[in-house]
């Protein structure tokens, strides 16, 4: 199923689980604005270039929006705009003071070099400098951008404005990034796997994870699960996947990657199909690559009884529901991969304020705010007698519900 209309169903099935206003709900799922931009750009070779670039910004009504940059093939403007409207949800479930945004180019960035990676940044960021800013947009990274890519945007737009470093997240700690968000998505993802299992009686040591995607938030997750003693059983990236039962050594992994940037040939483990990854025997999956992995084609062959969902949307609504006929839990991707915004957002805090804060007081409050939103989903499911997907997304939609009336919203 196409990602927005997935996203839709998840708002349409909260809001009438709420009671919504009809026209409150038309008004809320239709985007505050969308951009779409021509990036061309020579190439090393002196050969142009073209790309589609998008920022989609769904939502304001709870503050500046906010959301990543993408850079893959793939991107499109309805998932772009799926991915902001989760955005809008996520903030509001992690409650902080932000509407959501998303934003992408479709090009490779495997197969660009970092000078023509600077040059298409540099063109985005000069047709959309306008339309971001502290207080109106604040890009962060995605799949295939990172802190050098804050870099750049946050070089190019203070060309135009004034030295602004609150206006992207996720740079590099030179230029004002905050000790700790790097990290911060896989950390969110290891607590909020915590905090589930403790419900059932269970923790992460000794228990078996499987991990799609090995990139930011694929290895981040992987290492802290590897800290407190879990064994990840098989990982994948674009280029292979790597299975062993009695638990990959991840540091090692990571050298292998970090060296070949492939998980192929590595010593520790047996070379598998990464197509079979999400279908491995495992307790808990973690889906941390592209939306829409779980479908209604291999929903029935998961072995997992837990999903974390670190990607955003890697679960389409079939596949919700087959999963959930078997028993799954799935933590889902607006709860489970908010310890990224959160921690954004104690940059762009830190930004204001012009104070740098100790990591140890970063990863103190990235916990306490998840631990909050996951009592908070809880009790959303309390109310409404729902999943923890339908928990998150009726906390989500109502705060974004209350806020847009409170500023004198009418039909
Ligand atoms: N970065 C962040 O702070 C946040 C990210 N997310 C979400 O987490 C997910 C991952 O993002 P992030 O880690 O930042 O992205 P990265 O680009 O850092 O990593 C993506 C990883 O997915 C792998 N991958 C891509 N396609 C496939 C595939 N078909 N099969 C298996 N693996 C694949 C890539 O492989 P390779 O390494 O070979 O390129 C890479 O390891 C996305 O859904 C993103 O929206 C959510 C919240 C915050
Ligand atoms: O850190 C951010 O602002 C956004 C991260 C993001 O894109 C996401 O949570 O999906």
């Amino acid at each position: 199923m196409n990602a927005l209309a997935a996203t839709n169903r998840n708002f349409q099935h909260a809001a009438r689980i709420l009671g919504l206003d009809s026209k409150l709900q038309k008004s809320l799922l239709i985007p505050f604005r969308e951009i779409k931009v021509e990036c061309t750009v020579p190439k090393d070779d002196s050969s142009f270039v073209s790309y589609i670039g998008f920022r989609i910004q769904h939502d304001n009504a709870r503050g500046p929006m906010k959301g990543g940059i993408r850079y893959h093939p793939e991107v499109d403007p309805d998932e772009v705009n799926a991915l902001a409207q989760l955005m809008t949800w996520k903030t509001a479930v992690a409650d902080i003071p932000y509407g959501g945004a998303k934003g992408g180019i479709g090009c490779n960035p495997r197969e660009l070099s970092v000078s023509e990676l600077q040059r298409v940044t540099c063109v985005f960021t000069q047709k959309i400098h306008d339309l971001i800013g502290t207080h109106r947009d604040v890009p962060a990274p995605d799949m295939g951008t990172n802190s050098q890519t804050m870099a750049w945007i946050l070089d190019e737009y203070s060309k135009f404005h004034s030295y602004s470093p609150a206006v992207v997240t996720g740079k590099p700690i030179e230029l004002g990034g905050s000790l700790g968000r790097e990290a911060a998505t896989g950390r969110g993802v290891v607590f909020a796997t915590e905090f589930l299992l403790a419900e059932y009686g269970m923790s992460i040591a000794n228990m078996k994870f499987a991990i799609q995607g090995f990139g930011n938030v694929g290895s981040w997750a992987a290492t802290f699960i590897h800290q407190k003693g879990g064994k990840v059983v098989a990982v994948s990236d674009i280029t292979g996947a790597v299975k062993n039962q009695n638990g990959i050594d991840i540091p090692a992994l990571l050298k292998h990657k970090e060296k070949t940037r492939s998980l192929k040939d590595f010593g520790g483990g047996d070379a598998m199909d990464p197509n079979d990854l999400l279908v491995h025997e495992c307790d808990v999956l973690i889906p941390c690559a592209l939306g829409g992995v779980l479908n209604k084609e291999n929903a029935a062959d998961v072995k997992a009884k837990f999903i974390i969902e670190a990607a955003n949307h890697p679960t389409d609504p079939e596949a919700d529901e087959i999963l959930s006929r078997k028993g799954v839990i799935i933590l889902p991707d607006i709860y489970a991969n908010s310890g990224g915004v959160t921690v954004s957002y104690f940059e762009w805090v830190q930004n204001i304020q012009g104070f740098m804060w100790e990591e140890e007081k970063v990863n103190y409050e990235l916990k306490r705010y998840m631990k909050r939103a996951f009592n908070d989903i809880k009790a959303m499911c309390h109310t409404y007698n729902c999943n923890l997907r339908m928990g998150a997304f009726t906390l989500g939609v109502n705060k974004v519900a209350r806020a847009t009336l409170l500023r004198g919203w009418e039909a």
